[in-house]
């Protein structure tokens, strides 16, 4: 097990209670890890405030500031390389990456998804559970690709719909599970448990099934 701490980079675009939650998991001792720098696409992103508050090193990027998203994540990238990070951890980021972006870091790059995928990649999860009368729905956190949404999934966890939830109700209810198996990702991650290999998720030299880690 790794005794020295990884280096996470964090990248958000909005409330960041991932982020706090990783945060806390750090000074709990429950992450082996430092969080070097948090990048927000969004000036106004209140995780920018949390990392502030954690004395963390924050940038904005704000991506309506460049020519295309090319440009935009040459920028980031570089802003990522300077902090030699050893993951970097999408947390709410709302921007695709490019291909190019996503290979400069293969197998150091971890999302959050608010579903069970395979299902209901992209946006506005919630509501779509809800809209096809799913009495199931989750979260995923996964290694990500150049396909959106459609790298090896690390873990998932799972929630109950009920009749009379709204989108919102439903959120609340994945994010409490999002900020319980985030940090766990991150710790194994941070103790070198955790790979990507030939576009397979590996935990302790193991592959994971395509629906991931099973959490209780
Ligand atoms: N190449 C990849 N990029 C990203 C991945 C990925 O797996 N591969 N995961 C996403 C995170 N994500 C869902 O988990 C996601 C984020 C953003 C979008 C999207 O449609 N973004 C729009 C802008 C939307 C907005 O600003 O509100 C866009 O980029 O044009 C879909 C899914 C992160 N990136
Ligand atoms: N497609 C990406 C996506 O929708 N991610 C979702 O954005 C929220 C960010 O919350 P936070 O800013 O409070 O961590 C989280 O629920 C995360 O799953």
């Amino acid at each position: 097990m790794s005794t020295t701490k990884a280096k996470l980079c964090v990248l958000i675009s909005g409330n960041g209670s991932n982020l706090q939650a990783m945060i806390d998991a750090v000074d709990a001792g429950r992450l082996n890890a430092e969080i070097v720098g948090v990048i927000s696409n969004r000036p106004n992103a209140y995780g920018l405030t949390r990392a502030e508050n954690a004395g963390i090193k924050t940038l904005c990027l704000d991506h309506t500031e460049y020519a295309d998203r090319a440009a935009y994540d040459v920028e980031l990238q570089r802003a990522i390389e300077s902090l030699q990070a050893d993951a970097i951890v999408l947390a709410g980021f709302m921007r695709i990456l490019t291909p190019e972006f996503v290979d400069a870091f293969a197998g150091k790059l971890l999302n959050i998804h608010p579903s069970l995928l395979p299902k209901y990649k992209g946006l506005n999860t919630h509501q779509r559970a809800i809209d096809n009368g799913d009495k199931e729905h989750g979260v995923s956190v996964h290694f990500v690709t150049p396909e959106l949404d459609g790298g090896p999934v690390i873990i998932q966890s799972r929630v109950p719909v009920f009749e009379d939830d709204t989108a919102d109700d439903l959120a609340e209810r994945v994010q409490e599970q999002e900020r319980r198996i985030y940090p766990l990702v991150l710790s194994w991650f941070s103790a070198g448990r955790l790979k990507m290999l030939n576009n397979k998720a590996i935990l302790d030299e193991q592959e994971l099934p395509e629906s991931g880690y099973a959490s209780e």
